[in-house]
């Protein structure tokens, strides 16, 4: 990985930025751990104020500071808008890191760490998607999807691509607004897409086909395809194309988006390894088969999202401008949305495998002391607090029961089933894809196991909604199954036309407001 020099973070930045210690806050708890670095929950001293530091892993740094990371906090410095993640300052920590028994950790250039300090957001996407018997209401996805498509709007207004849109990261606070987060891997562009960027980028299931096929030159776009990618989970309950490697991914956007060929896609054939991955024979498109019951606009907005050619493929503007966004039931004001127990990937995995020893440990009692006559006691394993927690209930609600604190703990080991989702980083036992980006070549690279669920579209048609999980029958889709269900606040499905509940923050169809920015 290219470096900076040592010492230097090259930035323009205040001389606030950088100056304060990490002792300026308390750390709380574990809440993320991603390719670059941990995140932690904790609270500013003097203020109180809940914030999360997100760490920059040096340690595979031999020197200087991770150029990643440099970007990532130039690009935030330099956007600022209710849908993009706020960076707040950086934070050193002051002395050489030392370990639990206060031990000096070795083979770090730099004395210190360095933290970005961020608003604190209390779900991410996929956290909240993957609590039990979660269902998004059909107002609630599109009150989601409209601000995501208005924070990358404005993202690539200001020539930025995000290049990493996933549900992990995009954060949803408790009064239902919703941040693009992670520019760890978001460059500058410039118009004229003449540029040659890589195309590892973008995390395999949520990577559009011009980048599985080579292409260098490429554009907002590509965030765009990950936006469909995004919208049809929140739908279908589930991760729409869960490829396992490049060739599968790609044979995967074929069997859903029919195969290109230059009429439908024109220059689809120079792509620099369209020759090599070319299908081997012509299959057509079945967005509509496949997702025929989600509602008629928003299948047309999915098509629109979901087009193979990026020339063609739907941008963020225009999609905030689809029919499904103006037409009954309208998105829901963030505010309105249900509140819910915090929850974020890392830990809402992290108790699924505490359940799972849970499972397993009871089995294994079971073996060694049979008892056929007698009913077990619950076993009360470590680490799992809120096992009497119906943790899709919102909040607001009086009946549902509340957790009294923080669900999560601190350490988590890397290693199998460990939170490093990327095969880079050592570990093979999580359920996701390759990043990309950092990987090998383009077949070569290990490639993750899935965990998230078998074959997208059983049958043919929706299936059930299995649920991320794969196999808990418990999908947070809105699709078929869930489509009678009303949203909290009842909202019908099936309003008069246009009225007085259309999106308060847009203003008019054509008139809408993406920020103060513009
Ligand atoms: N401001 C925040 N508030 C609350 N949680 C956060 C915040 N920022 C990050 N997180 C949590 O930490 C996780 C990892 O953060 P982030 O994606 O920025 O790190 P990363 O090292 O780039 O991870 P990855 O490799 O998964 O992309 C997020 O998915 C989210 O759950």
């Amino acid at each position: 990985m290219a470096v900076a020099g040592p010492g230097q973070l090259n930035l323009d930045e205040s001389p606030s930025w950088g100056s304060r210690s990490i002792d300026c806050f308390e750390k709380l708890e574990q809440i993320g751990e991603g390719t670059y670095g941990q995140v932690f929950m904790a609270k500013e001293t003097e203020t109180k104020e809940i914030v999360a530091l997100k760490k920059i892993r040096m340690d595979n740094e031999r020197e200087g500071f991770p150029i990643t990371a440099i970007r990532e906090i130039k690009i935030l410095k330099k956007l600022h808008h209710q849908n993009v993640i706020n960076l707040k300052e950086i934070v050193t920590s002051p002395g050489p890191e030392r370990d639990e028994q206060g031990k000096q950790i070795e083979g770090n250039k730099y004395k210190g760490s360095i933290y970005m300090v961020f608003g604190y957001m209390d779900h991410d996407l996929t956290g909240l998607s993957d609590r039990p018997a979660m269902r998004f209401s059909i107002p609630q996805v599109k009150c989601y999807m409209r601000q995501l498509l208005m924070g990358l709007h404005y993202c690539h207004i200001n020539q930025v691509l995000h290049r990493d849109i996933k549900g992990s990261n995009l954060l949803i606070d408790n009064h239902g607004i919703l941040k693009l987060a992670d520019f760890g891997l978001a460059r500058s562009f410039s118009n004229d897409h003449h540029a040659n960027l890589t195309n590892r980028v973008i995390t395999l299931w949520y990577r559009p086909p011009e980048l599985l096929l080579g292409s260098t030159q490429y554009g907002p776009a590509v965030d765009m395809w990950s936006v469909g990618c995004i919208f049809a989970e929140l739908l279908y309950g589930k991760p729409i194309l869960p490829g396992k490697n490049e060739p599968e991914q790609l044979t995967k956007i074929f069997e859903l988006c029919g195969t290109p060929d230059e009429f439908s896609w024109p220059g689809v054939m120079k792509l620099p390894w369209y020759n090599n991955l070319k299908p081997p024979r012509v299959i057509t498109r079945r967005v509509k088969e496949v997702f025929k019951h989600f509602d008629p606009h928003a299948l047309d907005l999915l098509e629109k999202m979901l087009t193979l050619d990026p020339l063609q493929r739907i941008s963020a503007k225009d999609a905030l401008d689809a029919d499904y966004f103006w037409t009954d039931p309208p998105p829901a004001e963030p505010h309105t949305l249900p509140k819910y127990e915090s929850s974020h990937e890392f830990q809402t995995k992290k108790k699924r495998q505490q359940q799972r020893q849970a499972e397993e440990a009871a089995k294994r009692q079971k073996v060694q002391h049979p008892h056929p006559h007698a009913r077990l006691p619950p076993i009360q394993h470590q680490g799992q607090p809120h096992s009497q927690i119906r943790s899709g209930q919102p909040m607001g609600n009086p009946h549902a029961p509340m957790a009294p604190g923080p669900s999560h703990h601190y350490t988590k080991p890397r290693g199998p089933g460990g939170p490093n989702r990327y095969p880079q980083g050592g570990n093979q036992g999580r359920g996701y894809p390759n990043r990309g980006g950092q990987g090998g070549g383009y077949s070569s690279g290990p490639y993750p196991q899935q965990g998230r669920g078998p074959q997208p579209y059983p049958g043919g048609g929706m299936g059930g909604t299995g649920g991320p999980s794969g196999g808990n029958g418990s999908g947070y889709g809105v699709g078929r199954p869930n489509y009678q269900q009303v949203g909290p606040y009842g909202v019908s499905g099936s309003g008069p036309g246009r009225g007085s509940n259309y999106p308060q923050q847009g203003g008019s169809r054509n008139q809408q407001q993406y920020g103060n920015w513009q």
